[in-house]
């Protein structure tokens, strides 16, 4: 039986209300099995972590990433949305092989588990790649093969989203579920969507979709069907009896929000993304008004350029903050817990994962606060919202298995990463 003991930790469980106590943490077969005061170590202990001066915390949830486009990190900064996607990351994607996409996974993996992120919703293409990718680092991930519906392809993405799912799903120690990705409002015309959301409701698959992350989306879809991207969503009954994860919804009016109001799932938040390419501030101090789940993401390091989801925590709290001109909006322990429960509800995974409880898989991370700048230890919750950033995780664990200690990289070596990266990301961009 596979031990670990953390001792003398802070330990907040993120449990709405619950505060932070100082314990010890028991895991065992890569579950928390006891929280308490002082647990001894017993004869089959394998592993003692002594955490003296770390807050113990549920690892984070990165709820919409494109891993593999940490290989296009500032590459092509500072351009709209659209010229972005359509003259730099498409023709870049379009020469990426499967062999890049792993690499390229690895290396957005990598900086996940460095900053404390344990688990990720991916959309992307080449999915088998990236299920390998999670499958070898011990991270934990809901997968879904992007669906443009653009041009006829011969059903062929659509055949590669229903593989990922017969073949991954439950994958690597059930670290690995599956989501059907439509790809965005403006690339998915009606009766694909139509489709895909009927398919996703018999068989009881979550969506993952792009949602309203420009004016000029909007602009578009008002044309094209004279409707809003959500009420277009709306009205083609996705909604309806199915789980779906919305990335960004950005600009919604109040009868958006009415739709979203009941939905199963709910809305990924990537403020970083929103505030770099000014797309503008999404609604969710509206939103949770009305009780729709938020949680949160960071999108692609093509354009978010970092997958810290520190940087994310600070910047969904401080925009709504200035939007409201009230620094009571968003406070700390909210916008942590958006990061890992609420972001847990909307991969599904919340029963297992998000919160440090009894019962539940280990997916934690142990932040180091023997620093000046985490210093003194007033409201942790504050601390680890405001002041901390991905370096100050000094510890990884997801599934109960340790995948940074100290800073290291226990399952997969960045030395190999790196090199493999830095020739794939050079072909990739050249010319371009
Ligand atoms: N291009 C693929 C579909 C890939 S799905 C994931 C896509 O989302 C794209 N993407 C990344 N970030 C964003 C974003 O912020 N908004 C819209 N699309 C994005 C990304 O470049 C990638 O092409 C195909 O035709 O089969
Ligand atoms: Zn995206």
């Amino acid at each position: 039986m596979k031990t670990l003991l953390i001792k003398g930790c802070h330990i907040m469980t993120m449990v709405e209300k619950e505060k932070p106590w100082i314990g010890d943490i028991l895991i065992e077969n890569g579950r928390i099995v006891r929280m308490a005061e002082a647990i001894e170590a017993s004869a089959s202990t394998v592993t003692v972590i002594e955490a003296k001066n770390r807050i113990a915390m549920p690892g984070l949830i990165n709820a919409h990433n494109h891993a593999s486009m940490s290989l296009l990190r500032a590459f092509s900064d500072d351009l709209k949305l659209m010229d972005w996607l359509d003259k730099k990351m498409l023709p870049a994607e379009a020469r990426m092989t499967r062999e890049d996409v792993y690499w390229g996974t690895l290396l957005g993996i990598a900086e996940m588990i460095a900053s404390g992120t344990t688990a990720f919703a991916d959309m992307y293409v080449h999915m088998d790649a990236v299920a390998e990718a999670v499958q070898d680092s011990g991270i934990r991930a809901s997968l879904t093969r992007g669906l443009v519906f653009l041009q006829d392809d011969g059903g062929r993405r659509m055949t590669e989203a229903l593989d990922l799912i017969d073949k991954w799903s439950g994958a690597a120690d059930g670290r690995i579920t599956t989501m059907l990705g439509p790809h965005a409002p403006y690339t998915c015309p009606p009766q694909p969507l139509q489709e895909v959301s009927a398919l996703a409701r018999s068989r009881q698959i979550p969506l993952h979709i792009h949602l309203a992350e420009t004016r000029e989306e909007v602009a578009k879809v008002r044309e094209k069907y004279n409707q809003t991207p959500t009420e277009y969503l709306h009205e083609l009954g996705m909604f309806h009896d199915n789980h779906v994860l919305l990335a960004h919804a950005v600009h919604l009016d109040l009868e958006d929000i009415g739709r979203l109001r009941g939905m199963r799932g709910g809305v990924a938040h990537n403020p970083v993304s929103n505030l770099k390419l000014g797309c503008g501030i999404a609604p969710v101090t509206e939103l949770l008004s009305q009780g729709v789940t938020v949680g949160m993401g960071t999108d692609g390091a093509g354009s978010a350029t970092t997958l810290d989801m520190f940087a994310e925590i600070k910047a969904a709290s401080w925009m709504q903050k200035l939007h409201y001109g009230d620094p009571t909006v968003l406070p700390a322990e909210q916008v942590l817990r958006m990061a890992t429960i609420e972001s847990a509800k909307l991969l599904h995974i919340d029963h297992e994962v998000g919160t440090l409880e009894v019962g539940k898989r280990a997916d934690l991370i142990l932040i180091d606060t023997n620093k000046p700048h985490l210093s003194p230890l007033h409201d942790l919750h504050s601390l680890i919202a405001y002041s901390a950033t991905g370096a100050d995780v000094d510890t990884t664990i997801v599934n109960g298995e340790i995948l940074m200690r100290n800073r290291e990289l226990t399952l997969i070596s960045w030395e190999e990463i790196q090199r493999e990266a830095a020739v794939r990301a050079k072909r990739l961009v050249e010319g371009l």
